[in-house]
């Protein structure tokens, strides 16, 4: 049953089982999601629970082993040769010998695009970020927050509509991570784009989304959806709302109903 027009990933039953030499690894069990057009949706989850897995089948690294899935109405493979989505791993993995506007335009070089558009499209995603000035340095000269901040830039360099983000802020300090939530969503607020994004984080995933998504440890089920209705535009402070406490609570009560089912 196809989901409403304005769904970009749509999910049904799906189902993913590792075959490995000790057996079968049951990572995903029956989850059924969907994601519509401008929506920011976190996934959280206890490690191992699956969340990688997720963004990883919807990228199309991954095939589901039962149920369906389709990205903006087509398989993920076809979303994946369409370039449907920019993917933004843990770390960085900025290439070294590469100065921070060719580490952005690599996807426009694999797309064949020509040079003069490509450094015009890598200093608009750079100017996204709040990196433009920083062209010409090379990643080991920037700041672990800033690389972090490029390798986003280089998944919005050829414009997809949707962004996969895989704990991209988990390794960065506190108020480094503060900074980039609230970049990040002011990117969002501005370019409307469709992100799914994996954290460790309640505060973060509350802070950043529309739809938050509880799962439970292995193999990874949705046990909640959560819907947000903050602002567009809000800050930081937001996080000392009622409402906003509320809505962690809700995050922290489904971890924990979760843990309880595994045991
Ligand atoms: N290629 C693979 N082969 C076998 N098992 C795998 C493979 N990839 C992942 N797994 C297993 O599937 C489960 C889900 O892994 P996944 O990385 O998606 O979890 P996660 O929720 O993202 O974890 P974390 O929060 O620690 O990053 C884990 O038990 C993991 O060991």
């Amino acid at each position: 049953m196809p989901a409403s027009a304005d769904a970009v990933v749509d999910i049904q039953k799906l189902s993913l089982t590792f075959q490995t030499a000790d057996g079968p690894v049951y990572a995903l069990s029956d989850v059924d999601l969907t994601i519509e057009r401008g929506d920011f949706v976190s996934f959280i989850g206890p490690s191992g629970c699956g969340k990688t897995t997720l963004l990883r089948v919807i990228a199309d690294l991954e095939k589901a082993t039962g149920g369906d899935i389709s990205i903006n109405g087509v398989s993920p493979q076809e979303a994946r040769e369409n370039r449907a989505y920019g993917y933004v791993f843990q770390a960085p993995a900025l290439l070294p010998w590469r100065s921070i506007e060719r580490n952005v335009t690599l996807p426009l070089e694999i797309m064949e695009i020509p040079r003069e558009e490509r450094i015009k499209r890598g200093h608009e995603a750079l100017k996204l970020v709040e990196l433009n000035g920083f062209e010409k340095k090379f990643p080991w000269q920037l700041s672990g927050g800033m690389q972090q901040r490029a390798s986003i830039a280089r998944a919005l360099s050829f414009d997809a509509d949707l962004l996969l983000m895989d704990e991209p802020f988990g390794a960065l300090d506190e108020i480094v991570r503060d900074h980039l939530n609230e970049q990040l969503l002011k990117l969002w607020a501005r370019t409307n784009k469709t992100v799914a994004f994996v954290t460790h984080s309640i505060p973060e995933a509350v802070y950043l989304s529309t739809k938050i998504v509880v799962m439970s440890p292995r193999p990874g089920r949705i046990i909640d959806v959560i819907k947000t209705d903050f602002p567009k535009d809000r800050g930081l402070d937001i996080r000392e709302t009622p409402e906003f406490l509320e809505v962690a609570h809700r995050v922290r009560e489904g971890l924990r109903a979760g843990h309880s089912y595994d045991e």
